[in-house]
């Protein structure tokens, strides 16, 4: 029988003058560059080949090479079709995360006859912000929480995973954080109907970022374990600017165990529990840096997202991955986008790239009035729950 549905809207490109996410290639790139150089002491070559990537990104055309490093199979067959274009005819969802893999390769994290190898580019800063005031102010939050009732625990919790994402270091290369407008749809008692729900599979987490959204994360998936076992699936390798690895969440656990306050400390020591006695699984999958939508899952994943009592899909770019970076009309009905996800999902993210989806019209025309680059300026956050 023909498909009947309609076509969906353009990919996103990188090519519009004036676009936010041409100004992610023309603007940030070029200081996210600057800051690699300067936080390591890279030997010429490597910042010759750094500031190659930026050039040819910029004006050049895609090599046919295939980076190494995992998924070989994959991006040979993505590259038979893209070498020669130039990178501004590319969609912005396969540029951006291309050029994160480049990056990966100028900084020869693959190469194991380099001393640069396995050496997270982006460590520095990570670490800045691990070690910054700001996470001692949100441990502080945490710790004044365990005064409060179960569900005003719960509610401030998702909320500080939700506002976690803004703190992300890529968005932080060249905008500064301008405070927190609102929650333009919140579907956060769905969230916990569903954890709480009959259901028997574990509730999965998709992390993003590490620094203060992992710490934020790490906190809901502990009241996510009072309800059952909980996963938390996280990147394989270093990929975009702040993503969260294993490395991270070692690393913020001992910020956890550091910390002066006895919930934190409490808290890291039943996560680190949690670990070893697999009641919270940790998880990594080759799918999480690619720039494949969720509508093209590996068969296992697919699997285990439908067992699943929920997934909680952290961050804007899985938020792009989930419902397809196009140029959606922003009303267009969530459950419509994501109808073909195998399982009940729920995506909680700060909005800092134009896509955007589910919004009630007459919202909309109050959003897009009251602040006219609320899609982009990380201002305002989303939870959006398909079930
Ligand atoms: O860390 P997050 O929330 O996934 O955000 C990453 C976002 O940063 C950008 O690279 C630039 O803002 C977006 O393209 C992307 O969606």
């Amino acid at each position: 029988m023909a498909d009947l549905r309609p076509e969906p809207p353009p990919r996103i490109g990188i090519d519009r003058p004036g676009s936010f996410s041409r100004s992610c290639f023309h603007e940030r790139h070029p200081v996210l560059i600057a800051n690699l150089i300067a936080d390591h002491p890279y030997p010429p070559r490597i910042r010759a080949r750094l500031e190659a990537l930026l050039a040819e990104s910029l004006d050049g055309t895609v090599p046919p090479e295939v980076p190494p490093g995992p998924n070989q199979a994959f991006w040979a067959a993505e590259l038979a079709a893209c070498a020669g274009r130039p990178w501004s005819a590319l969609p912005y969802l396969w540029a951006e995360s291309y050029f994160y893999r480049r990056l990966l390769d100028a900084t020869e994290y693959f190469d194991t006859e380099s001393p640069w190898c396995g050496v997270d580019l982006f460590a520095p800063q990570k670490h800045a912000q691990l070690a910054g005031p700001e996470i001692r102010a949100d441990l502080d939050a945490y710790a004044a929480l365990s005064e409060r009732d179960r569900t005003e625990r719960r509610q401030a919790l998702l909320h500080a995973s939700l506002w976690g994402n803004q703190a992300d270091l890529g968005f932080r290369t060249t905008t500064d954080i301008a405070g927190r407008s609102g929650v333009v749809v919140d579907d956060g008692a769905a969230v916990w109907d569903l954890v709480d729900g009959p259901g028997g599979g574990p509730v999965i987490v998709v992390a993003d970022n590490a620094g203060r959204e992992l710490t934020a994360d790490l906190a809901l998936v502990d009241a996510l374990l009072e309800t059952g076992v909980v996963e938390l699936h996280l990147k394989p390798h270093p990929y975009f600017v702040s993503d969260a690895t294993g490395n991270d969440l070692l690393a913020t656990l001992d910020a956890l165990d550091a910390d002066p306050n006895k919930p934190v400390q409490a808290l890291a020591q039943r996560l680190r529990e949690a670990i070893r006695d697999e009641s919270l699984r940790v998880r990594t999958h080759g799918f999480y840096a690619l720039p494949s939508t969720y509508r093209h899952l590996p068969p296992g994943l697919a699997r285990d997202y439908g067992a699943a009592r929920l997934v909680i899909v952290k961050g804007d770019l899985n938020y792009r991955r989930l419902v397809g970076d196009r140029e959606w009309d922003p009303a267009t009905p969530f459950g419509d986008v994501v109808a073909y996800f195998p399982g009940d999902v729920a995506a909680l993210r700060t909005a800092k790239s134009d896509l955007a989806v589910g919004i009630p019209p007459a919202r909309l025309t109050e959003l897009d009035n009251a602040s006219p680059d609320w899609r982009i300026s990380g201002t305002h956050a989303m939870i959006q729950v398909l079930h």
